[in-house]
């Protein structure tokens, strides 16, 4: 038990599914999983675990920004000792080569934020994505036919930029694909207790076409995000 989670040693399994948004682990748990049982309400912040083709697999919401993550992800590794953390997310399109409803499947992740900045002297640190997590992930959407993107995600502590893409320039002109708020602290967290992570986002919106779901197809348009997730998670 910690502040933040009333959870039992046990309750998560070795592999869990992170999406920001506690409905989408309220979602994940109801539609694609057996037996699923709440083991985490504080702050709202659901945690599940129930079987993905038998076998058990656990979904913990970690509210939105690298601060956040940190708290669920730090007690997860450290209190109940999970290994495996997959995030499930939404994200910002920065290329127009990324469609709606794409996923991107983060390679690495550049971050604005000090709890990876600071971290790591006068070294940039690159957070990076557990290679094995990575290549299953490309292997099985490649084999489904879903449309991916491996590559640069940015990660940043802030949604509104006063001065939009622009703050993304240099970042667009060296590769980066799309823009959330958590993958780089995850990565950074998994490397530094040696766990391993990865991050699959679906592309909801694009910051350059402007091209976005409607909130209405938001839920199902995340549908192979999350079964891409949770056949990897059952695999690791
Ligand atoms: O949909 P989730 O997983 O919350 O992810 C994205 O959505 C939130 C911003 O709207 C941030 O958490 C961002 O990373
Ligand atoms: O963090 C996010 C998530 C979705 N879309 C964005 O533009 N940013």
């Amino acid at each position: 038990m910690t502040p933040h989670n009333h959870a039992k040693p046990g309750d998560y399994a070795d592999a869990v599914l992170l999406p920001g948004d506690p409905l989408r682990a309220k979602w994940i748990s109801e539609t694609f999983l057996e037996d699923a049982v709440l083991v985490n309400s504080v702050r709202n912040c659901l945690g599940y675990t129930g079987t993905w083709k038998g076998k058990r697999v656990s979904v913990q919401a970690t509210g939105m920004g690298q601060p956040s993550l940190t708290i669920y992800v730090h007690e997860l590794i450290k209190v109940y000792g999970l290994k495996t953390l997959i995030r499930v997310g939404t994200c910002g399109g920065l290329n127009a080569k990324v469609k709606v409803r794409d996923l991107i499947i983060a390679q690495g992740a550049s971050t604005d934020t000090t709890i990876v900045k600071d971290a790591f002297g006068p070294y940039n640190f690159a957070p990076l994505a557990d290679f094995s997590l990575l290549r299953d992930a490309v292997d099985r959407a490649s084999a489904a036919g879903m449309n991916w993107h491996v590559g640069n995600m940015v990660s940043s502590d802030i949604f509104y930029h006063d001065d939009g893409l622009a703050s993304y320039k240099a970042l667009i002109d060296h590769g980066a694909l799309g823009v959330e708020m958590e993958a780089a602290a995850l990565y950074t967290l998994a490397a530094r207790f040696d766990a391993r992570a990865l991050a699959i986002c679906t592309m909801t919106d694009c910051l350059v076409t402007h091209e976005e779901i409607s909130a209405a197809d938001r839920q199902t348009s995340l549908k192979d995000m999350a079964t891409l997730a949770l056949d990897v998670a059952i695999s690791a």
